[in-house]
C-alpha cells in the first residue's frame, strides 16, 4: 500500500494482482474503505492489475473539511490514475463509488474501457434524506445511525453479532471520519448524473444485491435502462455490499462481463 498527494489531498491506495494485466480500478461506498474489495480483488487479480483506493475522508486517506462535491471525488480519482501512469482502466464503483465511476467515464471517455456499477444509480436519495443524515452525524456521530445503515447494508442472516466479519465491518463504518462521511453525503445530495450517464457509450454492467436497502434493485435497474446496451444483474443473498456478502458471485459477474467487453 502507498500514499500519494494528488489533487491537493493525500490518498491511500494499493496496486496488486497481475502486474502486466489490464487495469481494473475499484471505488468504494459511503462509510467504507477499500478493504471491502479484498476478496473480489483476490479472484480478479489473477487476470488484472488491481488498483484500490480510499476516497477522501475515508479509510486512511486525508479527511479534508466537509462539504465535498462529487466532482472533487472524480478529480481525485483521475489525478490518482495520472499519478500511477494509468491511461486506460476498467472502473468498478459501489454506490457513491459508482457515481464517481460514472463521473469519470463522462469526464474522460477515452480513459475508461468499461464500467461496473454496483448498487448505485445516476441519482441517489434527495435533499431531505441527505440533510437529515448530515445533521445526525455532525450532532451525534455515525454511531447514532449505524444500526439503520447496517440493516440496509447486510441481510438479516449476516447481521449476527457472532459473525466476526459483521463486527469488523461495523467498526469500519463507525470509525469513518465525520467530515469524510458528512462531506460525501453532501456530494451525494447534490449529484444528479441523469444526463451525463444517459450519454455514456461504453460497455456497462449494473449489478445489485437482491436485498439492497440503500439502492434497491428497481433503482439500479432504472440506471441500466438509461444506458444504451447496459447489462443488469441481481445477486441474491446480498444487501448493499455484495462484494462482502457474495464475493465469489460478484467476481464471477464482473470477470464474465469484462471478458465479453473485451477488457482482458
Ligand atoms: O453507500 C453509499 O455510498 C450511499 C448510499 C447509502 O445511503 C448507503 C446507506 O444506506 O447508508
Amino acid at each position: 500500500m502507498a500514499f500519494a498527494r494528488v489533487n491537493g489531498v493525500v490518498l491511500h491506495h494499493d496496486v496488486r494482482g497481475r502486474p502486466d494485466g489490464p487495469v481494473l480500478v475499484f471505488s468504494n461506498s459511503l462509510g467504507t474503505d477499500f478493504r471491502i474489495w479484498d476478496k473480489v480483488a483476490e479472484t480478479l487479480g489473477d487476470d488484472y492489475r488491481i488498483v484500490l483506493y480510499d476516497k477522501r475522508g475515508h479509510g486512511l486517506s486525508e479527511a479534508t473539511p466537509a462539504p465535498y462535491r462529487l466532482i472533487d471525488h472524480v478529480h481525485d480519482l483521475a489525478a490518482l490514475l495520472d499519478h500511477l501512469g494509468i491511461e486506460k482502466a476498467g472502473v468498478v464503483g459501489l454506490s457513491v463509488g459508482g457515481l464517481i465511476a460514472q463521473g469519470l467515464a463522462a469526464m474522460r471517455p477515452d480513459h475508461v474501457a468499461a464500467l461496473v456499477l454496483c448498487d448505485t444509480a445516476h441519482k441517489i436519495g434527495n435533499d431531505e434524506l441527505w440533510n437529515t443524515r448530515i445533521d445526525a452525524v455532525t450532532k451525534n456521530g455515525i454511531e447514532s445511525i449505524a444500526g439503520a445503515i447496517l440493516e440496509r447494508w447486510f441481510t438479516v442472516g449476516y447481521r449476527d453479532p457472532e459473525n466476526a466479519d459483521y463486527v469488523g465491518y461495523t467498526a469500519m463504518l463507525t470509525r469513518t471520519n465525520v467530515d469524510g462521511y458528512a462531506g460525501t453525503c453532501a456530494a451525494l445530495r447534490d449529484a444528479d448524473l441523469t444526463e451525463s450517464t444517459r450519454a455514456l457509450k461504453l460497455p456497462v454492467l449494473c449489478v445489485v444485491g437482491g436485498q439492497d436497502g440503500s439502492t434497491p434493485p428497481d433503482l439500479v435497474r432504472s440506471t441500466a435502462d438509461l444506458i444504451e446496451g447496459a447489462r443488469f444483474e441481481i445477486i441474491e443473498g446480498a444487501g448493499h455490499l455484495p462484494c462482502i456478502e457474495r464475493p465469489d458471485e460478484t467476481a464471477r459477474l464482473i470477470g464474465g462481463f469484462l471478458n465479453d467487453a473485451g477488457w482482458r
